[in-house]
Order: structure tokens, then C-alpha cells, then sequence
């Protein structure tokens, strides 16, 4: 079976091809720039070289088609036609409380997630946009969804709950919901698999660290806390946003500054974080190689960045009364050991001990960082987003065809 991945954003949408025999991937690629002048397409055959053009693509559907356009190339392609797609899983970030799992595409869950754009409004209507497109491109092809929320279904109310009127949970389902729940749950298991202990076993807390990042906490083998909230906002500093920060700072700024709601949104979301206190760059490795030539703002973000990580880490601990995993994924967790050695410096009360070199290897595997005689092990563990929707996809489509 091949199962097309597609991560649809606003502006951009990814994809990954998959042959399921043996999990390969046979090709990925994205295209850019969706509705805009030059919108730029990148294809990666796995076998052959890749192939970047620059051209006009206005809509989803244009670029759902350009898509199947490269998969089925004469020259670039990996498939001879396209009815060799047999499902397409598609990323979708807000499931709200609806969906606890993945599900398979019908005229009901389409109009479930139109519900959701409220609570998702950057994101949820562009994988709508994903949805639409594949369909009006491959109309018999079994569509499967797959909810970066989902994991964190299982939170108790001590942890989803807000502390403000009840009401507003109940007309509006104001409550945490996390995200990057698709990473947290495959590093976990990952991790778990690695270590030769079952995940019920083990008190984890996973740092999902990328241009977005939250951490998670992980007791019996699901999620029991996570940092970002309602919407991926909260939490941890991140790339462009602010994460946590005194709800009364929102109105004060719009008062003061006579910003409309959505240019407060704007600002927390695009224009904070990393970026903002740096005045550089959201891009981790941009603020290191400044910081290592002594510009001073880009310590103090890189500083705050990790001041904030570690008291997630702490926190969760706490929350969970000890911790015998601390799992480090993403862009920036898995790739940079400066941020890594910062974080667990300052947990050594935790009985957190980083073995040097360990932590300096690069490496596409699971590995440990930490010493053998650490009490907590510490891991980086590659994400894959991805294999996980196409597994998930697999999955239910199989069982919808046995059904
Ligand atoms: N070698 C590296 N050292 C430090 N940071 C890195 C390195 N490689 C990638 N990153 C960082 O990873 C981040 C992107 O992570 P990623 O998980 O790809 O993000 P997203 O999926 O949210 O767009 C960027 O901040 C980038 O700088
Ligand atoms: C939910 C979220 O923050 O996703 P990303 O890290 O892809 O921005
Ligand atoms: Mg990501």
C-alpha cells in the first residue's frame, strides 16, 4: 500500500510519499508560496536528484495537482500513475475534544473540523483546504486525519482545566487542549523501545523542541500534562512566540499601543520569542553562531529560552512527583548540543548527569546523552511525524476495507 502524508498550511503545504511494505519513503517534497506570485515547488525522489521550480500556483487544488504532477513524472516521478496512491493521511493541528483518535475522512468529520477553526484559525482552515484538494484530485481515495491533540485527550482536569469561570469552558471549550501530539506520542514510544521498559513504567517528560516547541509530561504511558495551551501559544519561548506570559500584559499592550485583536495575535504569534529578544532571527542556529561572537541580546534570549525550558522540566517533575526520562526532539532538540548541555546543566538537584561527549555526537538514531550513572536517563530521540500519520492512515484504512 502507498500512503501520500500531506501537512497543509496556509501558504505551504508538504508531503511525503510512503510505500508501507517497509515504511520507505519514496519520495517528499513541499510547495511554497501557495497563492502568492512565484509560489516555488520542491520534489525529493529518494533515488534520483531533486527538482526545484519556480511557477504560479494559486490554490490547494492547484497544488494538490502539481503534486501528483511530480509523483507520476516521467522523468522525476516514483509512481507510473496516480491510482497507485491507495489512502492519503493528512496532519491536522486542533481536534478540540471531539477527536480522541485518528479517523477516516467523511462528510461529518469534515464538518466537525469546520467547527474546530474557531480555536485553530491559522491552522485548521488550511488543512480543510488540504482535505478539499485531495478529493477534487483523487476523488475515490480514503482520506484519514490525524490530530496533533489527540495524545493529550487522556490530560486530567487538573491539567486542562483554566482557573476562570467554568462557563467559558462550557459555551466555548476555553480548556488546554496541547499540540504536537503526533511527536509526543512517537518519541515516547520510541524512547520506551529503546530503553527495553514498557512506557507505563516510566515517568518521561519529552521536549518537542522545533520552530514551535512544548514539552509534555508522560506518566503511565500517556499524556498527563503539556505546556502549550487552547492554542499553540502557550508554553515554552519559542521561534516567533512569546509562550507564557501575564494574561494582563494583552489588554494593557492593546490599550497603550491602540492594536486591534488581531495585531496583538500577530505580535505574540510572528513577532515574539526568540525573535524579539534576540531583534535577530527565530532561527536557533542563527541566535548560537551570534551568541558564540559575543552579541549580547542573542545570549539573553538563548539564556531565556532555556531558563524557561528547564522550569517546564522542573515543574513536570514536580507534577509527577519524579522523572526517570528527560527526551530531547526536533530541530533544535535533536540537533543542538549547546542547548541541550545548558538545560541539564541546571538540573543537576534532579540527579541529571550529561556525558560530554555523548552529547556532542550528531546522529539520525535514538541515543543516550546521558552518563551511565545519571539517575534520569536522557535521550535524543529523532522525531517522525510523518511515518506516524502513514501508520495511522494504514491502519484504519485496512480496517475499513475489512469491514
Ligand atoms: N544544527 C542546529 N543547531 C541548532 N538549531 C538547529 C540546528 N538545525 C536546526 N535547528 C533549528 O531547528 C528549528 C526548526 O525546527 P523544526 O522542528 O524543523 O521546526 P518546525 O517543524 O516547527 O518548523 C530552527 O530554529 C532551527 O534553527
Ligand atoms: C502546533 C504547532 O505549533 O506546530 P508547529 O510546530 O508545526 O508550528
Ligand atoms: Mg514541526
Amino acid at each position: 500500500m502507498k500512503i501520500l502524508v500531506i501537512n497543509a498550511g496556509s501558504s505551504s503545504l508538504k508531503y511525503q510519499l510512503y510505500n508501507m511494505t517497509d515504511e520507505t519513503v519514496l519520495a517528499s517534497g513541499r510547495v511554497e508560496r501557495i497563492g502568492m506570485d512565484s509560489s516555488i515547488v520542491t520534489h525529493e525522489p529518494a533515488d534520483k536528484p531533486e527538482v526545484r521550480h519556480v511557477s504560479e500556483i494559486l490554490d490547494h487544488t492547484t497544488a494538490v495537482k502539481r503534486v501528483i504532477d511530480m509523483l507520476t513524472d516521467a522523468e522525476h516521478g516514483v509512481l507510473h500513475n496516480m491510482n497507485e496512491i491507495d489512502a492519503v493521511g493528512h496532519r491536522i493541528v486542533h481536534g478540540g475534544e471531539t477527536f480522541k483518535d485518528s479517523v477516516v475522512v467523511n462528510q461529518e468529520v469534515k464538518l466537525e473540523i469546520k467547527r474546530l477553526f474557531d480555536l485553530a484559525p491559522l491552522h485548521n482552515p488550511a488543512h480543510m483546504m488540504g482535505i478539499n484538494a485531495v478529493e477534487a484530485n483523487l476523488p475515490n481515495v480514503p482520506q484519514v486525519v490525524v490530530f496533533d491533540t489527540a495524545f493529550h485527550q487522556t490530560m486530567p482536569r487538573t491539567s486542562y482545566l483554566y482557573p476562570i469561570p467554568t462557563v467559558l469552558y462550557n459555551r466555548h471549550k476555553v480548556r488546554r487542549y496541547g499540540f504536537h501530539g503526533t511527536s509526543h506520542k512517537y518519541v515516547s514510544s520510541q524512547a520506551s523501545a529503546f530503553l527495553g521498559q514498557p512506557l507505563e513504567q516510566l515517568k518521561m517528560v519529552s521536549c518537542h523542541i522545533g520552530n514551535g516547541a512544548s514539552c509534555t509530561a508522560i506518566l503511565d504511558g500517556k499524556s498527563f500534562d503539556t505546556s502549550m495551551g487552547m492554542t499553540p501559544l502557550e508554553g515554552l519561548m519559542m521561534g516567533t512566540r512569546s509562550g507564557d506570559l501575564d494574561p494582563a500584559i494583552v489588554p494593557y499592550v492593546m490599550n497603550k499601543e491602540e492594536l486591534t485583536l488581531n495585531e496583538v495575535n500577530s505580535m505574540l504569534n510572528k513577532h515574539s520569542g526568540m525573535l524579539a529578544v534576540s531583534g535577530l532571527s527565530s532561527d536557533m542556529r542563527e541566535v548560537e553562531q551570534a551568541m558564540n561572537e559575543g552579541d549580547s541580546r542573542a545570549k539573553l534570549a538563548f539564556d531565556m529560552y532555556v531558563y524557561r525550558l528547564r522550569k517546564y522540566i522542573g515543574a513536570y517533575a514536580a507534577g509527577m512527583n519524579g522523572i526517570d526520562v528527560l527526551l530531547f526532539t526536533a530541530g533544535v532538540g535533536e540537533n543542538s548540543s549547546t542547548l541541550r548541555r545548558a538545560v541539564c546543566e541546571g538540573l543537576t538537584f534532579l540527579g541529571i548527569e550529561l556525558d560530554e561527549e555523548r552529547n556532542s555526537v550528531r546522529s539520525k538514531e535514538t541515543r543516550y546523552i546521558s552518563a551511565d550513572s545519571s539517575k534520569v536517563k536522557v535521550l535524543v530521540v529523532p522525531t517522525n511525524e510523518e511515518l506516524l500519520i502513514a501508520r495511522d492512515t494504514y491502519e484504519l484504512v485496512q480496517r475499513k476495507q475489512n469491514s
